[in-house]
């Protein structure tokens, strides 16, 4: 599903001050594309996520989905963040599930089916009787994808979610986000702070700045997939982009 922002702006109040935390945005997401939104502390990035996925309301512009104006929040987004949303009274295995059943699209055999392949996919296989409170950080935003991915939500807004990761586990997160979203074609944006990441996964990047939180860039990522990264084009685009953002706190 792809998405069209047009000449968005949002502005917050705070003790009488006004703060512009998006100023004219533009920003055009294809059918099936993952976009990465980079930019320092304070850009607006989440601010745009939440309007993207009808949690917040623009002060001014549109924001259109596959199906029209988003005014809302709506089963085509998911949202995915670094706290794991997942229901800790519920074991991992009816956590993916969750909504599955109520669609009632399918009988509860084949979503049960549906949801054992994945798992076992992604390396979850023996957790799935295992609650929340019982698995690392990684395990649970993978089990918080599959819970998206079987719900097929065709559009995924992932807020940092793997920032709370260790780098190991976070490559292998970013490496299994690659895999489940050709698998899917699921339309994701998503915001990080982290060049190397939006270079590993980002088809374009969407360079913020803030004072006020503005669009500065969009760019294309040459790299062919699977990416290396160590290798001489990675690191030579990493420079790249990192000069675009020019010196920023994190
Ligand atoms: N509900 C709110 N009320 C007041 N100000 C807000 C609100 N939400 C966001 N802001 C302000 O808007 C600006 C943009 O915030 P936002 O969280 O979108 O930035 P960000 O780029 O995601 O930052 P970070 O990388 O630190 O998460 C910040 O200065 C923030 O303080």
């Amino acid at each position: 599903m792809a998405i069209d922002i047009k000449n968005i702006s949002k502005s917050f109040t705070t003790k009488d001050k006004e703060f512009i935390a998006l100023e004219d945005i533009n920003l055009h997401v294809d059918d099936g594309e993952l976009i990465c939104l980079l930019g320092p502390s304070g850009c607006g990035k989440t601010t745009l996520l939440r309007l993207i996925g009808g949690l917040e309301e623009a002060d001014s512009g549109e924001i259109y989905d596959g199906r029209g104006l988003i005014d809302g929040s709506s089963k085509d987004r998911g949202f995915i963040f670094q706290q794991y949303s997942l229901f800790p009274w519920l074991n991992v295995l009816d956590n993916v599930m969750f909504g599955l059943n109520l669609a009632g699209e399918k009988s509860k055999e084949e979503n049960l089916a549906a949801a054992e392949r994945y798992l076992d996919r992604v390396g979850l296989a023996d957790f799935k009787y295992s609650y929340p409170h019982e698995l690392s950080g990684g395990m649970k935003q993978r089990v918080a994808i599959i819970r998206s991915l079987l719900n097929h939500t065709p559009v995924l807004l992932m807020d940092e979610p793997f920032s709370a990761v260790d780098m190991l586990n976070r490559h292998s997160l970013q490496e299994q986000l690659i895999g489940v979203w050709k698998r899917f074609e699921t339309t994701i944006i998503f915001v990080t702070h982290d060049v190397d990441e939006a270079v590993y996964l980002a088809d374009k990047i969407v360079i913020m700045d803030k004072k006020p939180g503005r669009i500065k860039d969009i760019v294309e990522v040459p790299l062919e997939r699977p990416r290396q990264r160590e290798s001489r084009e990675f690191l030579d685009f990493q420079d790249e982009i990192e000069k675009l953002l020019g010196i920023w706190e994190l």
